[in-house]
Order: C-alpha cells, then sequence, then structure tokens
C-alpha cells in the first residue's frame, strides 16, 4: 500500500483514527467498526470497493476528502471471505465503549490460513517451513477450522531431494498460507516454487517465532511436555537448543501466527500429531496431478478420482476420504483394518444405510468445537453439538445389532470415543431450548428448569405479559371503552389506544401520550410501572441467559478433545461406508495385499473411465523385487550399458516381469491402461476396493508418474525441461518397492536424443532401481529391450486392421506391437484426406527406405513452391542424420530398390571408388557390432565417422 501523503498525515477523526490503525499492521486492508458499520477509507477503499462491487463516497477530514466504502456489521463475513479467498490479508478494527464515548482496536487480522468462516468442506491449512540445513526441513501444518495439527520432519540425500519432499508435502495439503522460516524466506527459488506450484499466500511472520527456544516454549505451552514426548518431539536432550528440533520451530511458529492473528482457536488445537512419511506412499507432486486424484489436469473437480468414489453424507467424512486419497498408507494393519471395514459395510446394506441416514444428521464437531474455543458458537451451534452427539449411540446401536459389523473393526470405531463423556456433554447441552434464537444476547436461549434465577425471572416476566395480554379486556370493562387496545412500539413503549368517539370515557387516570388521526395514546401508572418492570426483566434475562451461555460455550470449547474424537469416529465410518457403497455399485472387489510386491490385476478397469465407457477390462501381472532373488540394487549414478554382469544383478530371473514396455496405436489406451494400474494400487492403499475381478497388490513405498505433456509453457518452463526434470525425480526417488509409470519419455525432443534418453532410463530403472515399471512408448527399438535385459517384458494394446480400418480392440497382449497407427489418428481427427493419403504413400517411402518426390518443392531444398505444377523432386530422408538428400544424390528412381546413399546402408558403399579416409570408416561401419552397441554409443560413433568424411 502506498505511504501516507500528507494530507493522510493531517488526517483527523475517524480518517486520522483509521490511519493510524493502518499504520500499525502489515496487513493488505483495514476494516473499521463505525457504529452499525464497518469501513473502508482512503485507498483501501477504493480497492476493496471495486474487488467487491461497494459503493464509494467521500468523507472529508480537515478540509480533504477521503474514499469511503462500508458495509453492516453483520455483513462483514462474506465480504471477508470474499477478500481473503483472494489471498489477501485483512485486519479488523473493532470499536468498543469507554468512559468517555468510545475508542477502536485492531482485534484480528484475517488471513488466508486463519479463516474461520469458511462453509467450505475442504480442510483449510496454514503450513510452516523451516530449513535447518540444506537436506534437512521441518513442516507444520494447522487447520484452524478444525484444530488439526500435524508436523513432520523432512530430509532428502541431497538438498534438491530433500526439497522436492518439501513439495511433496505441500502439495498433498494444498495449504492456503505459507509461513516461510527465516532461512527459506531468503531462497527466492524455494518462493517462486511455492507461488508457482500452490495457491498458497506466502506470508513473513516474525523470525523470533521460528527460533528454537522460543517455538519450543510455544509448543509445550500449547501441547504439554508429555504430549511433545509421545510424539518423539521431547526437547530434554537439549536437542532444540542445538537448533535441531525443526518439527518444533514449524509448530512453535505456527502457534505464534495463530496466537498474533487473534484467530483465538488454539483451544481447539488439543493434538499435535507427529507423521513420518514412511507411513506413508510417497506421492510427488506431479503424480498427485497425473493420477488426477482431487482435480482433473484441466483443474475441475468434476470427473476427478476423488469425485468419483465420494459418496459421503458429511463434511468431515469427505474431508477424511479426500486426506486418505491424497495420504495413501504403507502399513498392512491399518489398511487391513480399514479393508475390514468396508467389507462389513459391504456386506451388511441393511445396517450401511442406517448407519449413513443417522450420519446424515451430524453436523461437523471438529469445526463446531473451534467455533466454540473461538467464542462465535451460538446456540444454535451448540444445539447441532448436542444433536450431533446424540447420534454416537444411535450409529454404536446400528453397529452392534449388526452381526457382520459389529464382528468388524467398525465395532471398535464407535466404541473409541468416551461414550460417557459424550453422553454427559449432551446432558449439559439440554440446558439449551428446542428452537433458540440465531442471537445469544436477547434470551429465549435456555429451557425452563435450568437456572432458578432465570426461571424466577422468566415466571415474573410470563406474569407481567399476561397482565399486559389481558389489560385490554380489563379497561374496556371498567371504562365501557369499546375501541380500545394495548401496544408497544420502540418510541411510546406500551400504551392505551382509544378510538377518537371514545375518548370523552377516557378515565382521569389515563395520562395522553400523543394524538394520532383518529386515536388518542395514553398510559397509566401502573401501565408504566408494568413496562418498568417488563424492561428490567427483559434486560436481567439477556445479561443472566449470555453469561449461562457464555459459561455453557467454554464448557463445550473446553471438551474439544472429545468433539474431535467423536467427530473424526463418525468421519471414519462416513468415508468406509462411502467407499463400501462404490464398491457395491460399480462390482470392485476387495484387494489382496502382501508384502511380495507383486501386482496382479485380473480383468482391472480405470475407476474414472469404466464410469463414462463401455470399458473392456484387461489384466496386468507385475513381480516385485521381493519374489526375485535377493540383489544388490543400491542405485549408482551411473548407468552401464547392458552387460552380461548387469544381467545378473538385474532385475531378476527369467519370464519375470518387472518392467513392462507398452507399444500399440495411438489412442488404444496405453495411458488408461497404466493409470489403472496406479489407481488400483492407489485405492488399495487406502484400504478401498478396487474395479476389477480380482486383485493382489504388493504394497509399494511410491508411486511415480510421468504422463503426458503439461501445460507448463503458461509458467514460461520448456515441457521438455520440466519431462526431463520430473524423469530426474523419478530415478532419484524411485526404490525397488515402487511404481514408475512412464508415459513417452523423450518424445518432447528430437528423434534419436528422445530414444537414447528413453533407453538409458530404461537401462537404469532396471538395472539399478528395479522398481515396478510400466513404460508407454511409440519407439519400437525400446521393443528389443525385452529380448537384452531381464524382467523387462512387452505388451501391446491391440488394434485389428483390416480394410484399411483400424479397430481399437483394447485388449492387452504379451509382446510388442511394430506400428502406431499415427496417420489413422490423423484421419480420426478431421485431417484433409490428401495430407492422409500423402502421409500414408511417405511413411511406406520411408519405411521401405524409398526416394521420397517433394511435391512442388525446388531441387536440392526440398520445399518452398507452392502449386506443385513442376516435376517432382525426388529426395531421400536420411534416418540417420536426420537430413534430406535430394535432387540428383538422391539415386534410385522413386519407384523401389534401396538407396545407396544412407550412411547406414553399408552394403551399397563402392569401396574401390573412395579415398582412404572413407574407406576405414567403412570398415569402421562394417566392425561395428549393432547388438553390442548402445544407442548411445552408436551416436557417438556415426558422428565421429561423419567428422572423419567431412574433413
Ligand atoms: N480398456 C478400455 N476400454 C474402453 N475404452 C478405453 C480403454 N482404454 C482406453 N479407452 C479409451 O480410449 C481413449 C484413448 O486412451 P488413451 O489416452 O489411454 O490412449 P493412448 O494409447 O495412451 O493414446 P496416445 O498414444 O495417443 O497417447 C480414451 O478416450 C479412453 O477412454
Amino acid at each position: 500500500m502506498a505511504a501516507v501523503s500528507e494530507a493522510d498525515a493531517e488526517a483527523t477523526g475517524i480518517v486520522g483514527e483509521f490511519l493510524s490503525l493502518k499504520a500499525e499492521t502489515d496487513a493488505d486492508f483495514l476494516v473499521m467498526q463505525v457504529g452499525d458499520f464497518y469501513e473502508f477509507f482512503g485507498e483501501d477503499a477504493e480497492t476493496v470497493a471495486d474487488l467487491l462491487d461497494l459503493k464509494v463516497s467521500q468523507k472529508s477530514s480537515h478540509g480533504s476528502n477521503y474514499p469511503m466504502a462500508g458495509v453492516p456489521v453483520d455483513k462483514l463475513t462474506p465480504h471477508l471471505k470474499q477478500l481473503v479467498e483472494r489471498g489477501y490479508r485483512v485486519a479488523i478494527a473493532d470499536q468498543y465503549e469507554t468512559d468517555d464515548g468510545h475508542a477502536r482496536e485492531i482485534t484480528r487480522v484475517v488471513t488466508p490460513g486463519t479463516l474461520l468462516e469458511t462453509t467450505d468442506a475442504d480442510a483449510q491449512y496454514l503450513a510452516a517451513v523451516v530449513r535447518v540445513s540444506p537436506e534437512r526441513y521441518g513442516l507444520g501444518v494447522a487447520d484452524v477450522t478444525t484444530g488439526r495439527f500435524l508436523v513432520t520432519e523432512v530430509t532428502g540425500e541431497d538438498a534438491d531431494a530433500a526439497t522436492d519432499r518439501v513439495f511433496t508435502e505441500l502439495y498433498r495439503f494444498d495449504p492456503a498460507e505459507v509461513l516461510p522460516g527465516p532461512e527459506v524466506r531468503n531462497d527466492d527459488a524455494f518462493l517462486d516454487r511455492i507461488r508457482e506450484r500452490t495457491d498458497a499466500t506466502l506470508t513473513l511472520h516474525q523470525a523470533d517465532a521460528f527460533a528454537p527456544g522460543r517455538a519450543t516454549h510455544e509448543t509445550k505451552a500449547q501441547f504439554g511436555q508429555e504430549t511433545l514426548a509421545s510424539v518423539g518431539l521431547d526437547d530434554t536432550a537439549g536437542a532444540s537448543r542445538r537448533n535441531e528440533n525443526p518439527q518444533v520451530q514449524a509448530a512453535g511458529a505456527l502457534l505464534s501466527y495463530v496466537e498474533e492473528t487473534g484467530t483465538g482457536v488454539k483451544a481447539s488445537m488439543t493434538r499435535l500429531q507427529s507423521y513420518e512419511g514412511d507411513d506413508h506412499v510417497s506421492l510427488d507432486a506431479t503424480t498427485q496431478r497425473n493420477l488426477e486424484l482431487t482435480e482433473t489436469m484441466q483443474g475441475d473437480r468434476d470427473g476427478s478420482l476423488f469425485d468419483t468414489i465420494d459418496h459421503t453424507v458429511t463434511s468431515p467424512g469427505k474431508r477424511l476420504l479426500k486426506e486418505w486419497l491424497q495420504r495413501p498408507r504403507q502399513d498392512l494393519p491399518t489398511l487391513r483394518r480399514r479393508g475390514d471395514g468396508v467389507a462389513a459395510f459391504a456386506d451388511s446394506a441393511l445396517a450401511r444405510e442406517t448407519v449413513r441416514e443417522t450420519l446424515d444428521g451430524a453436523y461437523d464437531l471438529e469445526r463446531l468445537a473451534s467455533k466454540a474455543a473461538h467464542g462465535s458458537a451460538d446456540a444454535r451451534d451448540l444445539l447441532r453439538v448436542r444433536e450431533t452427539l446424540a447420534l454416537l449411540p444411535e450409529v454404536a446401536d446400528a453397529v452392534a445389532s449388526d452381526p457382520t459389523l459389529s464382528e468388524s473393526p467398525l465395532a471398535e470405531i464407535v466404541t473409541r470415543p468416551d461414550r460417557e463423556a459424550a453422553a454427559a456433554l449432551r446432558d449439559e447441552l439440554d440446558a439449551l431450548a428446542d428452537d433458540p434464537p440465531g442471537t445469544v444476547t436477547e434470551g429465549g436461549l435456555f429451557r425452563r428448569g435450568y437456572d432458578d434465577e432465570l426461571d424466577e425471572i422468566i415466571d415474573r416476566h410470563e406474569e407481567a405479559e399476561e397482565w399486559l395480554a389481558t389489560l385490554d379486556d380489563r379497561e374496556k370493562r371498567k371504562t365501557g371503552i369499546g375501541h380500545l387496545q394495548v401496544d408497544r412500539n420502540k418510541t411510546d413503549g406500551y400504551y392505551i389506544q382509544v378510538g377518537n368517539s371514545e375518548t370523552g370515557k377516557v378515565p382521569d387516570r389515563y395520562d395522553r401520550l400523543k394524538s394520532l388521526k383518529n386515536s388518542e395514546r395514553y398510559t397509566t401508572d401502573e401501565l408504566d410501572e408494568r413496562e418498568r418492570q417488563i424492561f428490567r426483566l427483559e434486560e436481567r434475562r439477556g445479561e443472566l441467559e449470555y453469561e449461562l451461555f457464555g459459561d455453557l460455550r467454554e464448557g463445550v470449547a473446553e471438551r474439544a478433545d472429545l468433539l474431535q474424537s467423536v467427530g473424526r469416529a463418525l468421519a471414519e465410518l462416513d468415508a468406509l461406508a462411502s467407499l463400501a457403497v462404490h464398491a457395491v455399485e460399480n462390482d470392485w472387489v476387495r484387494p489382496e495385499l502382501t508384502e511380495s510386491g507383486d501386482l496382479r490385476i485380473d480383468a482391472g478397469r480405470h475407476p474414472v473411465v469404466e464410469r463414462t465407457t463401455e470399458f473392456v477390462p484387461n489384466d496386468l501381472r507385475m513381480d516385485g523385487a521381493r519374489a526375485s532373488s535377493s540383489s544388490d540394487r543400491t542405485a549408482s549414478s551411473s548407468a552401464p550399458a547392458t552387460s552380461p554382469s548387469d544381467r545378473e544383478s538385474a532385475a531378476g530371473r527369467d519370464g519375470e516381469r518387472r518392467f513392462l514396455v507398452v507399444t500399440g496405436p495411438n489412442m488404444s489406451g496405453k495411458s488408461t491402461y497404466m493409470r489403472q494400474a496406479a489407481l488400483i494400487t492407489l485405492l488399495a492403499q487406502i484400504g478401498s476396493f478396487v474395479p476389477a475381478d480380482a486383485a493382489e497388490v504388493g504394497v509399494v513405498d511410491g508411486i511415480y508418474t510421468r504422463v503426458g505433456a503439461l501445460d507448463e509453457l503458461a509458467q514460461g518452463r520448456s515441457t521438455f525441461m520440466v519431462e526431463m526434470q520430473e524423469l530426474s525425480n523419478i530415478l532419484h526417488s524411485a526404490t525397488e518397492d515402487s511404481l514408475v509409470i512412464l508415459d513417452e519419455v523423450g518424445r518432447g525432443t528430437a528423434t534419436y536424443d528422445g530414444i537414447s534418453i528413453a533407453w538409458a532410463a530404461t537401462e537404469y530403472l532396471a538395472n539399478q532401481v528395479g522398481s515396478k515399471t510400466l513404460f508407454a512408448t511409440h519407439y519400437h527399438e525400446l521393443t528389443s529391450l525385452a529380448d537384452r535385459l531381464p524382467g523387462v517384458q512387452n505388451v501391446h494394446i491391440a488394434a485389428d486392421e483390416s480394410d484399411g480400418d483400424v479397430t481399437f480392440l483394447r485388449t492387452v497382449e504379451d509382446g510388442p506391437t511394430n506400428r502406431s497407427y499415427g496417420i489413422h489418428v490423423a484421419d480420426l481427427a478431421g485431417v484433409p484426406e490428401p495430407v492422409v493419403e500423402r502421409s500414408r504413400d511417405v511413411l511406406r517411402r520411408l519405411r521401405e527406405d524409398e526416394a521420397i518426390d517433394v511435391r512442388g518443392g525446388q531441387s536440392g531444398d526440398g520445399g518452398g513452391q507452392r502449386g506443385g505444377e513442376s516435376d517432382p523432386q525426388q529426395v531421400v530422408f536420411d534416418l540417420g542424420s536426420g537430413q534430406f538428400r535430394g535432387g540428383d544424390d538422391a539415386g534410385g528412381d522413386g519407384a523401389g530398390g534401396s538407396d545407396d546413399a544412407g550412411s547406414v546402408d553399408v552394403e551399397s558403399v563402392d569401396t574401390q571408388s573412395v579415398d582412404p579416409e572413407t574407406e576405414a570408416v567403412a570398415e569402421a561401419v562394417k566392425d561395428t557390432d549393432l547388438s553390442d552397441t548402445s544407442p548411445i554409443e552408436l551416436m557417438n560413433r556415426v558422428q565421429e565417422w561423419q567428422e572423419r568424411l567431412r574433413e
């Protein structure tokens, strides 16, 4: 925001107050309460009015005019939300009474990561990133709306690996706001990556808050020494003093930021959870996006895996299911427990529906706990707590009364929360009326019988009201006036109104208040006294109920952990039931989870594509590393050429399928088949059933993908560079327990570079890494690797080509295919017929190494002239050099026969008529054993030969 101008500095009154408060905060905007309105002034008013479509008026102060834009007090929330969701931080200055009028102070700074007013079911994370060394980070994430608080330590073998992992975690939590620690905030590349790769707002929170001493103190004060110790963050060994506990530093910074912004929800942050990356499947940012877990590549939620499988009926259930999907697990006991739960729900349709119908009435207890802690929960919110707590025994009964559910881990889930404590809190909340008002200051919140004093006030109030309600009848009788009524309004209070025709009958005890057109208004001493009594009672009732309500709400806030544990149990049931619903409706099966690493899928389908397509199921067989002889597969950075010794130490025995080279026509379903393998593995590792007739899934430690070309150009990065970065990340990170999906790696560069890279990457993955890998490619050269590298096998997606038409069969068969049918796809895509025909012709000639005429071209340059009337020029495209050899050089008559000019066709070189250097090169070419030379080596040699020939 601009510096304070001279006129601003002189501003007094409201505007002056606004400007001096504005100077106190580094928030983007300040909004200040002025009576019943919240107002923005000056530049803030203009910008905000523009953003939110508000009206700007002018406020004059000290001879200058200031723009002003405001919203009524009760309308601030939606406007605030809009600003914060666009990444702005907004300071709120509230007005309070003082002895001599009122004053204002900043009570809260609302930021993207501390917005409590969210109505979205999604988690809303605030993250802190601390770097203690290039290879070591601490990451903390907190959701102020639910009280979730997680920390982890992230390390890597080198700085790049550690940074990649930090981003994997950040991407997983998708934070709304990130607080970079002191080291990270000076690293422009790191910050740029946050800006590019996430939607988070970056906030520079005071560096002191990250300091080990202060952070440890904050964390201990919040969670207690024992909690710290129980999650392995104990600092008794002095670790934090030696600057060595980055998790605590991140946690401390988060807590101090929540405090500083005045969010006031620390009471709902009851549990610190430290998690290890090892518990979860590594899913890097690219993979999460490529697999379209929560959004499609186009950024839509519809059509994502989550959108497809989500049948939850509550917001917490939805949040939890999404979290499972984004953080699949490796530990079999947890996965089997979840699987047992899903299976039980799948088998007991009736009980499952009873549970889901009951859950349908549940509110978001975690969010309500945060609202109670913040002090913003009203009586209706506490009523929601009561109603939701009341569902726990109902759900527990539904589980207990079904033989299948009661024998399953679902029984443990419903008994995990402290049901007695939940019942006690529910009883306390019975104090609330059944239909309380939305405000907490005007009474009407409590049932009778809760508080004696309140009951007495209510009795007297009712009695006074009864007296008033019957006053008109009494007065009519006493005075004989027919047109008489008793009523109340703001200016006159209670009054007796008499029609003009009968004012003559009005007794002396009536005091006239005012005359209206057709009537007169009166009061009496008795009425005045009753009126005062009623006002007194109403005021006292409001005060007393507000006080009692405050106590009740505090009692709820104190039991935030109970609400969270009940909320969590209900969310788990909802998420598991949702998985069961999807499994039953779509004929999914429970996968057998093993530690063998093998992946066997019978009649597998793609979980999303099967919903919209007549899907052709396919089998998949891949062998895990643990199934093979123990071989030393420690990663090394040098990728040796394939050699017999490699073959001995490489990925396993003959016939083993560790690495599948997937070929097939364009559009035949290669990507779908590979993603299907990744998604089935991932679903199995969240505890879900999978789309197949049967499946055995050996748990993986990571899923890595390099799929398709992403639209990175918008971010100013070359697509090929991104492709290589992603490949590099995979080659560094994957292990023999990982699943790797590579789709057309190398496609983004010159053909021979591409083939060479793909070839070398295949060797490296097969020889050194040993991960299960699926590699789709159009480079048919790679299919020969199956004969040369153990564990590597070819599969192809079948297509039927008869009468010149291609039919995609979509079935996967062993062995390579030798065609890519790209021209057929061009035809399907509506490329003009002459171009399609001509492509067929060129392709045939290329394959047969025939000369190709350049239509409409000029001799030797292969192009240029339009019209095609001139004599066709004959050229040969030399696959070796990637160049045309045109005109007379081309040789041949274009009607078949082998071209003698291609540098690969050694036999046709006439060694008698050439110089000794050429002869030597020809000899070298002859002696080269192609079966024992890697493409890179071959390229080097060809380059050397070319240089010698050109000299
Ligand atoms: N098993 C299947 N059953 C039915 N439809 C399928 C199947 N597999 C793929 N498809 C459909 O075929 C289309 C092409 O699939 P996909 O993108 O996987 O092909 P591809 O071989 O990877 O293509 P390209 O080589 O051009 O990248 C998709 O629209 C997909 O929905």
